[in-house]
Order: C-alpha cells, then structure tokens, then sequence
C-alpha cells in the first residue's frame, strides 16, 4: 500500500534580498509502501534535508504534492500542522532533541501530553516501548546522566510512543560511537520489522545497508535507488559504496 506519494516537488529558496534563487529541489518525485525503511543519501548540498523537512510538514515546496494515506499534506493549515506531526510523524535526529529539565520517562511522555492523553494510555504506551528499548530501568534519570546511545534509545521512544504512521530520521547515528551505532541500527531494523515505516537521511554507508532501500539524490533529483531484496548487509554496502563513487565522479543517472 502507497503510505507516502510524492509528487513533482519543487522548492526554490529566494535569499535574504530576493535577488538570487536557489533551487534546492527540482522535481522530486517518489513513492514509499507501508512498512519500508528507506535511506536518502546524497552529497553536501544536493537537497536532501530540504527533501526531510518538506516531508516533515516544517517547511512548504513550491510546488507539488505530498499525499500520507491520501492526505496532501502541503494543503494543511498552519493552525492545525503542529497537531498533525504530533499525530501522524515520529522525529529522530542527530542531537536527540531531548529536554535536560525534564526525566526521560517525561521527555518521552511529552508527545502524549501534548495531545492530551490520560496518564493511564501514556504507562500502557510506554510499558512495553521502555522494555523492548532496553530503557526501562533508566526512566527516571535525567538526559546528561546517560550515555549518548541510551539518549537516542529514548529519543527512539517519543518518536514511537504516538504509534505513528512514519518516522522521519535526520542522520540519527551521526552523533553515536560504533556500538551505539550499531545498537541503533539493529533497533531500526527491529522496529522496521514490527511494521514501522521509516525514512531515514544519512551519510553514513553502514546506516543505509540496513535499509529496504537507497535513495540517492543528486543535484536536487532522485539519481538512482538501489533495493536491498536478498542482499546481505554487506553486499548492500558495496552496492552504495560503488554508487556514490558514481555520483561524486559525474557519472550518469540510471535511474
Ligand atoms: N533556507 C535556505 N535559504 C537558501 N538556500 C538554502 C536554504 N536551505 C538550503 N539551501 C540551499 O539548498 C541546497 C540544498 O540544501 P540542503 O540543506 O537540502 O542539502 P543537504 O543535502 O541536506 O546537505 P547536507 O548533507 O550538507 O546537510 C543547497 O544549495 C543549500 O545551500
């Protein structure tokens, strides 16, 4: 089932005094099924984080459409858009975006309040989370008492606990040592294969070998994509590697 369609995105940036035009988009268009983990890959500068935040209702295209289950989100107002990521997306970034003031149990729990939920719904969501996280017994400790990959294991929680249709990842290995890396990366996978739709943007080769599928954008388009089907992880690795030598060296969409 087509969870996310989009379709011919465009978005141009207009600088400071409006006399230069930069178009960060060209014509993007792509397709995500319920239930795939997807990684955008990309140079500095070809679009990809335009790509996320247009996908994360926080910025507009120019023109296009972005339908989520048939939605056009692009056409949602800017009353009601904060409640619609709230409900619809989960976010996980590079630098956890956790609140130092609040305990992790409430950092997680925010999401919730925010929409209103009654406490006993938030315990009955976090139970089961918090234990498959492996966070349960750090809980109550506050976000510069833990390690960074317990901060990303929460992080990983408020974005799942308002069971969202898809999680949008900005580079969420980019601040973990190798292990976490990995501990994160198997958490993926494992979400993924609960039924959790991700789209995840990385420069990281090992982050986007465990994806379903490689997104590579280049020059603001879509170059190339690359589905993992039977390969192995290092296969997939190989795979990207050999691309993004094509895309660095000028070489030719095949698309
Ligand atoms: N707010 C803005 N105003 C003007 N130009 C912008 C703005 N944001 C991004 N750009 C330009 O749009 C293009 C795409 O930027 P974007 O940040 O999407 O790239 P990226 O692939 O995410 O890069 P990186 O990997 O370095 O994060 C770049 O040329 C960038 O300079």
């Amino acid at each position: 089932m087509g969870l996310l369609k989009v379709k011919n995105i465009k978005k141009i940036y207009a600088t400071r005094f409006g006399n230069q035009k930069v178009e960060a988009l060209k014509n993007v268009s792509l397709e995500v099924e319920q239930g795939e983990y997807v990684a955008i890959m990309g140079e500095s500068g070809s679009g990809k984080t335009t790509l996320l935040n247009i996908l994360a209702a926080l910025d507009k295209p120019t023109s296009g459409e972005i339908l989520l289950n048939g939605k056009n989100i692009v056409e949602i107002s800017d009353k009601d858009i904060s409640a619609f990521r709230r409900d619809h997306l989960g976010f996980v970034f590079q630098d956890f975006n956790l609140l130092d003031t609040f305990s992790l149990k409430d950092n997680i729990f925010l999401p919730l309040v925010l929409s209103r939920k009654s406490y006993k719904e938030m315990e009955k969501r976090m139970a089961p989370l918090a234990d498959d996280l492996g966070i349960s017994d750090i809980l109550g400790k506050y976000p510069y008492e833990v390690s960074g990959g317990q901060k990303q294991r929460c992080a990983v929680a408020r974005a799942l606990i308002t069971q969202p249709e898809l999680i949008l990842a900005d580079e969420p290995t980019g601040a973990l040592d190798s292990k976490s890396t990995n501990d994160l990366l198997t958490l993926f996978n494992k979400i993924n294969e609960n039924g959790q739709t991700i789209i995840m943007v990385t420069h990281s080769t090992l982050a986007a070998s465990h994806a379903s599928r490689v997104l590579f954008i280049k020059d603001g388009e879509v170059f190339h994509q690359i589905y993992k089907g039977d390969k192995t992880n290092e296969e997939m690795y190989q795979n990207i590697s050999d691309t993004l030598t094509l895309l660095t060296t000028g070489g030719v969409s095949n698309e």
